[in-house]
């Protein structure tokens, strides 16, 4: 292996430039050339390819999104569109490809790996934390924070007004955000796809805390079971207290990462490069029980994902 690439694909999140500059910084270390792709797979398509040097990789290390920009390229999903990116990599001898990004992102890697041969490495960053084979997804720590803030300041004007506050909060199919936020933020009540949760027992639940004296509820909404909105106006036919709804959308995604997020981007980055050295291709990187492991990179969607339950019943009984 001569030369490299790296890209960072789909949702930004905090935490990728750590990534981003370990690889690249790890891999200048040795005798490799190190490219940087602009905009994922689109920069890909569109040959936005360029010799990255030290100074690319100096100052962002703190700094959220990603430094290469992103982009969403449905495009990618059509072969003939793979054949072209994936010539504009061969027409420089680019032979290994550093993936930072979701599933979904995962997948054309694992597809521009085995139709054009080109060894991918798939880092995965996402505050969605969806991805199988590894405890935690780069971004989902800063992301998970974010919301925690939030939840602390809707708290106190909820309590003020003895409401019930709805937080929508991201994760695509994915309940993670919401499920941790609840833990960590003290929630009432969460509503997540992983976990069936009829509207009447969340109902039952604001009502008996009422009783018992409780001056607000704060319920955790991940946006895979369906709007806060469409929610809220459920509830509102079968609760007393006065509903409102907060989405917290797009805010979600940045801010400066997380040293957690930092330290998880660094090491998985540097992993990345280790294993293309290693002339290894196809794989994803994880983290499982504080260890940096791989997987076939079909694991991050084949694999089983955590089970949720036991969390799930512990964000139950507290919010009693
Ligand atoms: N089935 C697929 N085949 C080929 N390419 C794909 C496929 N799915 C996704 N991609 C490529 O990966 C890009 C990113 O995918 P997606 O929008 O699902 O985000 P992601 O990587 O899962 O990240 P996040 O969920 O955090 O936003 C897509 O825009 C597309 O270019
Ligand atoms: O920024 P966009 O393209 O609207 O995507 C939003 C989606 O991306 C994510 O932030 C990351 O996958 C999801 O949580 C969310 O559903
Ligand atoms: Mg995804």
């Amino acid at each position: 292996m001569k030369k490299i690439a790296i890209l960072t694909s789909g949702g930004d999140a905090p935490g990728m430039n750590a990534a981003v500059r370990a690889a690249g910084k790890f891999a200048l270390n040795t005798d490799l050339e190190v490219y940087g792709i602009k905009r994922g797979y689109l920069g890909m398509l569109n040959d936005e390819i360029f010799k990255i040097s030290s100074q690319d990789l100096g100052g962002i290390i703190d700094r959220g999104g990603t430094s290469l920009l992103t982009a969403r390229c449905p495009e990618f999903k059509d072969p003939k569109i793979r054949a072209i990116a994936a010539e504009n990599l061969k027409k420089r001898g680019i032979d290994g490809l550093i993936v930072i990004g979701g599933d979904g992102s995962f997948h054309g890697a694992d597809l521009l790996s085995k139709e054009h041969g080109i060894k991918v490495i798939g880092i995965p960053g996402t505050i969605d934390n969806d991805i199988a084979g590894t405890d935690y997804t780069i971004g989902f720590d800063t992301c998970l924070n974010t919301i925690l803030d939030a939840i602390q300041k809707v708290r106190d004007t909820a309590t003020s007004h003895e409401r019930t506050i709805l937080i929508e909060v991201m994760g695509r199919n994915a309940g993670d955000l919401a499920l941790y936020a609840s833990m960590a933020g003290g929630g009432d009540g969460i509503l997540i796809p992983e976990q069936d949760n009829p509207i009447e027992v969340l109902a039952y639940q604001i009502q008996q805390r009422r009783r018992r004296g409780k001056l607000h509820d704060i319920i955790l909404v991940a946006e895979g079971v369906g709007s806060a909105h469409t929610v809220a106006e459920e509830l509102k036919k079968k609760v007393h207290t006065d509903v409102r709804i907060v989405v917290l959308g797009h805010v979600q995604r940045g801010g400066t990462p997380s040293g957690f997020d930092r330290v998880l981007g660094t090491k998985m980055g540097a992993k990345a490069v280790q294993l293309l050295l290693e002339e290894k291709g196809c794989l994803m990187i994880g983290i499982e029980g504080n260890q940096i492991v791989t997987h076939p990179i079909e694991y991050a969607w084949e694999g089983q994902r955590r089970n949720h339950m036991e969390d799930y019943e512990l964000t139950q009984v507290l919010s009693k």
